[in-house]
C-alpha cells in the first residue's frame, strides 16, 4: 500500500520546486503516494495532516523566505504554540554562500520544527548555487532512511 508524503516547497525561480519535483518523482519510484504543495498557495495546518514531510525552500533578502511565502513562514516560524509531535521531516535548503544568511530561510524551518517537537529524521542539507548534487543526495538519503523504516514496521 502507498503511503502518503508531503512534499512542500518554497521558490521563486523555481530551484525549489524542481528539487521538490524530483523528489516527488523518487518517492512515486519508492512507492510512496507523495502530495507536492507549493508553500505560497498552504497554510501550516497541512503539517498537521501528515506524518512525514520534506521542506525544501531558496533563502532572499535579508535571510527571507521567496515571496509569496511568508504567510506560511510567519504560521511556522514565528507560531510558538503550533504542536507538530506527530511529524518527522527533512529540510533541503537553497542558498548562495555569497550572501551573509546564507539558507536562512531552511535554516529557519529546520530549527523551528524541531520547537514544535517534530523530529528530523535526516540532517538537512543546504545547498550553495550549484544544487543539484546536494539535491539528490538528500533525495537519496532521505529515501533510504524511510526505507529502512519500513523494514522496521513490516
Ligand atoms: C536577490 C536575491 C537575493 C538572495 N538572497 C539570498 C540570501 O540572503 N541567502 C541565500 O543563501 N541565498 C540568497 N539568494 C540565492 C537564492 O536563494 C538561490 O539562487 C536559490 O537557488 C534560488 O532558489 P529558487 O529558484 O527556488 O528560488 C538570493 C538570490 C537573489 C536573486
Amino acid at each position: 500500500m502507498s503511503k502518503p508524503l508531503l512534499i512542500l516547497f518554497g521558490t521563486f525561480s523555481g530551484n525549489s520546486e524542481s528539487c521538490a519535483e524530483k523528489a516527488a518523482s523518487v518517492a512515486r519510484q519508492r512507492g510512496y503516494d507523495p502530495v507536492l504543495e507549493n508553500m505560497m498557495d498552504s497554510t501550516a495546518d497541512v503539517l498537521m495532516q501528515f506524518d512525514t514531510a520534506l521542506l525544501i525552500t531558496s533563502t532572499y533578502g535579508d535571510g527571507d523566505p521567496p515571496d509569496g511565502t511568508e504567510n506560511f513562514y510567519e504560521q511556522v516560524v514565528n507560531h510558538p504554540r503550533f504542536r507538530l509531535e506527530h511529524l518527522r521531516y527533512s529540510v533541503l535548503a537553497l542558498g548562495d554562500s555569497c550572501y551573509d544568511r546564507f539558507c536562512q530561510c531552511g535554516k529557519d524551518y529546520d530549527e523551528a520544527l524541531e520547537a514544535h517537537g517534530a523530529t528530523r529524521f535526516h540532517t538537512r542539507v543546504d545547498c550553495d548555487i550549484d544544487y543539484e548534487d546536494p539535491c539528490d543526495a538528500w533525495i537519496e538519503g532521505v529515501f533510504a532512511i524511510l526505507a529502512e523504516e519500513r523494514l522496521l514496521a513490516a
